[in-house]
């Protein structure tokens, strides 16, 4: 595959990505997000690890089914029950690929896999042929190749093609290595693996030392031809290869890479950046490359001149490049369901993301208490109603709370419990314990707290509180989140989030008792 000059974009902010969340997402919001990554036209879409759970594999099915435009890949271990569900999961793409893996350096081998490494490549030979039943894009992985002697690496390289890899991925697991070490190893496998020029060289580089987007850039300006990265660069532990700063690194530095190029559609790069944090519950530092707040921002008196006598003074690429530009529609009160489409969109929400005139009633609420309501207040709202089932078995009915300095507080909570409306009242050392005990009375559960986190959506007095939950419930740990202008209110909307999805839990193992008796997954449960 040599002389080509297209940067292949493999993205893994669906799997690789989604290791690195407090919570899983769901499969309304992959969906979203998987459509939102699609319209940045990469090339490849890795969008879960199908046999890790039911609600995995559906979500990758579901993604098969309706992403059309990139490949899209599913994740397997060299093992055969992986192999099959992931061959199942991706049945109905337009294009599919399976991405086998298995470690190769002598620490993951002894302590990990207890293998030898001919072990292990008769195991990775045996999953790349099993793969082939169901495509012939098959992708091989070494995990930890950054630490694996260059002559394994090239032997189990060479097997993999042999057997019917069509990309070799090289991915530095635990971002250990420095850019021109990195670049050294894909050198080495250009030149001495026989056959590597039947697949295409990719590589997969983790941020522990910062050195993610370097590495992968070195490695492709020594043959590499698919890199694989995340929006955001969020991924296990530090992250991954951000997506936007390696598509931008090609695009800017023309005089360096060309003719090298990704199909990246640039412009879609800021917004598929704000959902992905947002829906992930990831903010974005402000100072982070192209996609930060203070990305294209100027404070200085000094730089101020210079931009507005030459942008390119300070500017090395624009924000309209990277789809940023400037809000002049003020979201008020006043604002009917058009202009919250039209912003939406903007921020790359499709109609079928949400339901408008729900959001405009929570909305039209927020913007009477607020005044005027910012992008992220919409995109909270929006986030928020994705959240909620239409069939939640818990809805809060009414809350009132008070609380006086040296007394304790009180709480009267309303709670329809699958339309039925139940009442209690309850006191504790805050509001916020008291709703939770009130609440507890009403639905009779044994609810652990394991994590409660507050945290300001927006800025000001008017900011939204975001209410996170983690709360554990006969052995399992389940996540909720609630928000609004009341963080007593968030707190019970997380609560409540919480019992719907112990409730839908104990609905799916119920019925899948019923129906095999095997060991139940919990949906929602972490
Ligand atoms: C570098 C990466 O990012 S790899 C991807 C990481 N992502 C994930 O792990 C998320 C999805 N994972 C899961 O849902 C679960 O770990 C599962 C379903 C895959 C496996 O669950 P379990 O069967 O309970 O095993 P568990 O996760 O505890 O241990 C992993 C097992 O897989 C083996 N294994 C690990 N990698 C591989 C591989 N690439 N090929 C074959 N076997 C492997 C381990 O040696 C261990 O085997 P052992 O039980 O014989 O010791
Ligand atoms: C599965 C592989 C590609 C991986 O994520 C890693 O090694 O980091
Ligand atoms: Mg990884």
């Amino acid at each position: 595959m040599s002389g080509d000059n297209k940067i292949w974009i493999f993205d893994t902010t669906l799997r690789d990505g989604e290791q690195a969340l407090r919570a899983s997402l769901s499969q309304k919001q992959k969906i979203q997000l998987a459509h939102a990554i699609a319209r940045l036209n990469v090339d490849v879409m890795e969008v879960g690890f199908p046999v890790s759970s039911p609600g995995d594999f559906n979500s990758v099915q579901q993604i098969a089914r309706e992403v059309k435009g990139p490949i899209i890949c599913g994740l397997a271990r060299a093992v055969s029950g992986d192999i099959e569900a992931c061959g199942q999961a991706l049945q109905h793409a337009e294009r599919r690929r399976i991405h086998t893996f298995i470690a190769t350096s002598p620490l993951h081998l002894q302590y990990k896999l207890r293998k030898t490494l001919a072990q292990a490549s008769d195991q990775a030979v045996a999953a790349i042929k099993l793969a082939s039943r169901y495509t012939d894009d098959i992708e091989f992985s070494c995990e930890d190749a950054g630490r694996t002697p260059i002559d394994d690496l090239c032997w189990i390289v060479e097997r993999a093609i042999a057997a019917g890899a069509t990309t070799i991925n090289i991915p530095d697991t635990v971002g250990y290595t420095v850019p021109n070490e990195f670049s050294a190893i894909i050198s080495a496998l250009k030149n001495r693996v026989p056959n590597m020029d039947k697949a295409r060289l990719s590589v997969h580089c983790h941020n522990d030392l910062g050195l993610a987007v370097a590495n992968s850039v070195s490695a492709i300006q020594a043959g590499a031809r698919q890199i694989e990265c995340t929006v955001n660069g969020i991924g296990e532990r530090a992250g991954n290869c951000s997506l936007e700063e390696v598509a931008m690194i090609i695009n800017t530095r023309k005089d360096i890479f060309m003719p090298l190029y990704t199909d990246i559609k640039t412009t879609e790069i800021y917004r598929s950046s704000h959902l992905v944090s947002q829906i992930c519950n990831m903010p974005i530092q402000p100072n982070k490359a192209i996609v930060g707040e203070n990305a294209f921002a100027h404070s200085s008196g000094i730089h101020q001149d210079g931009v507005l006598k030459a942008q390119n003074t300070y500017e090395i690429m624009s924000p309209e490049q990277v789809g940023i530009r400037q809000n002049e529609l003020n979201l008020t009160s006043r604002s009917g369901r058009h202009v919250i489409q039209h912003r939406l969109a903007e921020l790359g929400y499709t109609k079928d993301d949400y339901d408008l005139d729900a959001v405009y009633q929570s909305f039209v609420a927020l913007a009477d208490e607020k005044g005027r309501v910012f992008d992220y207040d919409l995109e909270a709202l929006v986030f928020f109603q994705t959240l909620q089932e239409q069939n939640d078995y818990y809805v809060l009915d009414f809350l009132s709370s008070s609380t006086n300095t040296g007394q304790v507080a009180s709480a009267t909570v309303g709670l329809k419990c699958d339309g039925v409306l139940i009442t209690e009242a309850a006191t504790g050392n805050g509001p916020v314990e008291a709703a939770f005990n009130a609440i507890t009375r009403i639905s009779k559960l044994q609810i652990k707290m394991v994590d409660f986190n507050l945290q300001a959506k927006g800025s000001g007095e008017s900011a939204l509180g975001q209410v996170d939950i983690t709360a554990e419930h006969e052995g399992r740990r389940f996540h909720g989140a609630g928000l609004a202008t009341d963080i007593v209110r968030s707190s019970v909307l997380a609560y409540i989030h919480v019992l719907n999805m112990i409730q839908r839990a104990q609905t799916i193992d119920a019925h899948k008792h019923s129906r095999n008796g095997a060991e139940a997954t919990a949906v929602g449960a972490i």
